[in-house]
């Protein structure tokens, strides 16, 4: 079973919803021709504006969900979304959407673990479900940006016959090296396919270093962007993570009795 992926590798308007609708809207027309899945990175909607979360965070994250969905259907795609700040009852959550091709939200994930470094844990309230669904059938998840540094995290995703990892960031560029030797070794260590949307651009306080990537489940490099804005087209073989697991039996062969940490 063959899935044709487009991920989304933009430019974010620091702080303005808005102009990243637009800037989403056509895009993501750009990319829809002949294509299942379309993935778009971290915090699109707004990014790494946290001061004024008050003012731009997503109530339920509707606006962005009505938007998506429309997409979705319009051009009957499935919508890894991406995360959005959305403002929720007891905070703001850094939250990633799932949407098929009629427009149904499949799976909302807040990410787990906050980054110190940009001060999420000022303006953020963490999640604590994870990111498991299913892409026409197939297990499936998604994680968002340092989530990736957690391996322990990403392992209880794909214990259940996970086959794709969907990896949605807004990763800054002096440390693009761990972005990609982390994400090769989740595809190498979880023997599944790591499809990872990073942000280009900068911020006032980051530049943000491009370089989405397919990996696939023997941790061969599909395709890499650079550093600019583009679309980065990729087709997965979901056969492939069967044929790797045969080939290395590493889900059966785990001690779990000796893992205690
Ligand atoms: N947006 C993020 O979570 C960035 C994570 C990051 O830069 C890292 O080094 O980890």
């Amino acid at each position: 079973m063959c899935l044709q992926i487009a991920l989304l590798q933009i430019d974010v308007a620091f702080g303005d919803p808005q102009a990243n609708f637009n800037h989403v809207e056509v895009k993501l027309q750009e990319a829809a021709k002949n294509v299942d899945v379309i993935v778009l990175p971290e915090l699109w909607t707004t990014g790494y504006d946290l001061t004024r979360l008050d003012e731009i965070a997503d109530p339920e994250a509707q606006e962005a969900f009505s938007f998506l969905s429309k997409l979705a259907k319009r051009y009957q795609v499935h919508i890894v979304g991406g995360s959005v700040a959305k403002r929720g009852e007891n905070g703001v959550t850094n939250t990633l959407l799932v949407i098929n091709r009629k427009g149904q939200l499949v799976k909302e994930y807040s990410k787990a673990h906050l980054f110190r470094l940009m001060d999420e844990e000022k303006y953020l309230i963490e999640g604590h479900e994870r990111g498991n669904f299913e892409l026409e059938g197939h297990p499936s998840a998604g994680v968002i940006c340092y989530d990736i540094r957690f391996p322990e995290w990403i392992r209880t995703h794909v214990i259940d016959q996970t086959k794709v990892l969907f990896v949605v960031a807004e990763w800054p560029k002096p440390r693009i090296d761990h972005w990609r030797a982390l994400l090769i070794s989740r595809a190498i260590e979880n023997q599944c396919f790591v499809i990872a949307c990073n942000r280009v651009g900068s911020d006032p306080n980051n530049e943000f270093g491009g370089h989405s990537i397919v990996v696939g489940s023997w941790g061969e490099i599909i395709v890499e962007a650079a550093e600019e804005e583009t679309i980065l087209y990729a087709e997965i073989d979901l056969d492939q993570v069967d044929e790797v697991r045969q080939r290395i039996p590493i889900f059966s062969d785990r001690r779990p009795d000796i893992y205690k940490l």
